[in-house]
């Protein structure tokens, strides 16, 4: 589907960094629009219904399943997550850009349905640091730790599958990275004219 807004895909195994990054990201940039998707995880410590994400039972989430409510979904870490049409669609039509932070399975989905997506991968420096840092964030059982890494193979696989790769090793540098990609789809020709309209009406040019 061809859409007036961007679409960013933002994949990454457990513990690379995404959510800080796209988190960090928003504090900068206002325009561009995270999507909340909905999940049949419980909630972690903090986390609030509508902001980290719809919390849904198995039979809410089959029933938009059954109904075509998702863009993408796909079995992660032994749960379900999905972005809604409906959270996404009337923003990337009315011009918005928006931001998914989902896995590959789901970004690969995204492409098939919006070929015009842009797909980033986030890469941790190493299989230690990757560790590390989901020990260090102290939310997952050592068990779902254990599963998150072992899947973290076969999703940095699909490393190639993506558009942009960001190392974040440093978060300031990977941060920069993330705003550099972005920033330079909106300067592309389309994205120009339809951001600043008047300058290309007084420059005789639309
Ligand atoms: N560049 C970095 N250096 C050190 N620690 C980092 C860096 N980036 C993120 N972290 C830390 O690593 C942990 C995991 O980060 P985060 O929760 O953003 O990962 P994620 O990829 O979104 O994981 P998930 O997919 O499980 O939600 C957090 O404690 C975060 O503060
Ligand atoms: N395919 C989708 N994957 C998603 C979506 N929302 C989140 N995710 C991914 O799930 C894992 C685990 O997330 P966590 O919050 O339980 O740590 C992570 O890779 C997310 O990116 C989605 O809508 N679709």
């Amino acid at each position: 589907m061809e859409t007036p807004g961007n679409l960013f895909v933002v994949a990454a195994p457990s513990g690379a960094g995404k959510s800080s990054l796209v988190k960090a990201l928003r504090s900068f940039d206002a325009r561009v629009y995270p999507s909340v998707s909905h999940t049949t995880r419980a909630p972690r410590g903090q986390e609030k219904h509508g902001r980290e994400y719809y919390f849904a039972s198995d039979a809410e989430f089959d029933s938009m399943v059954g109904n075509d409510a998702f863009v993408e979904w796909a079995n992660v870490h032994g749960k379900r997550y999905g972005t809604s049409k409906k959270g996404i669609q009337d923003r990337l039509a009315k011009g918005e850009d928006v931001l998914l932070e989902i896995d590959y399975q789901g970004a690969l989905q995204v492409r098939t349905a919006f070929p015009q997506a842009i797909l980033i991968f986030i890469l941790p420096p190493s299989w230690e640091e990757l560790r590390s840092r989901l020990e260090n964030r102290g939310e997952d059982a050592p068990e779902v730790i254990e599963l998150r890494m072992k899947n973290a193979e076969e999703e940095m696989a699909q490393v190639g599958k993506f558009d942009f790769v960001i190392i974040n090793e440093l978060f300031e540098s990977a941060l920069f990275d993330l705003k550099a990609i972005i920033h330079s789809q909106r300067l592309k020709y389309a994205s120009q004219l339809r951001l600043r309209s008047d300058v290309f009406e007084s420059l005789n040019l639309s």
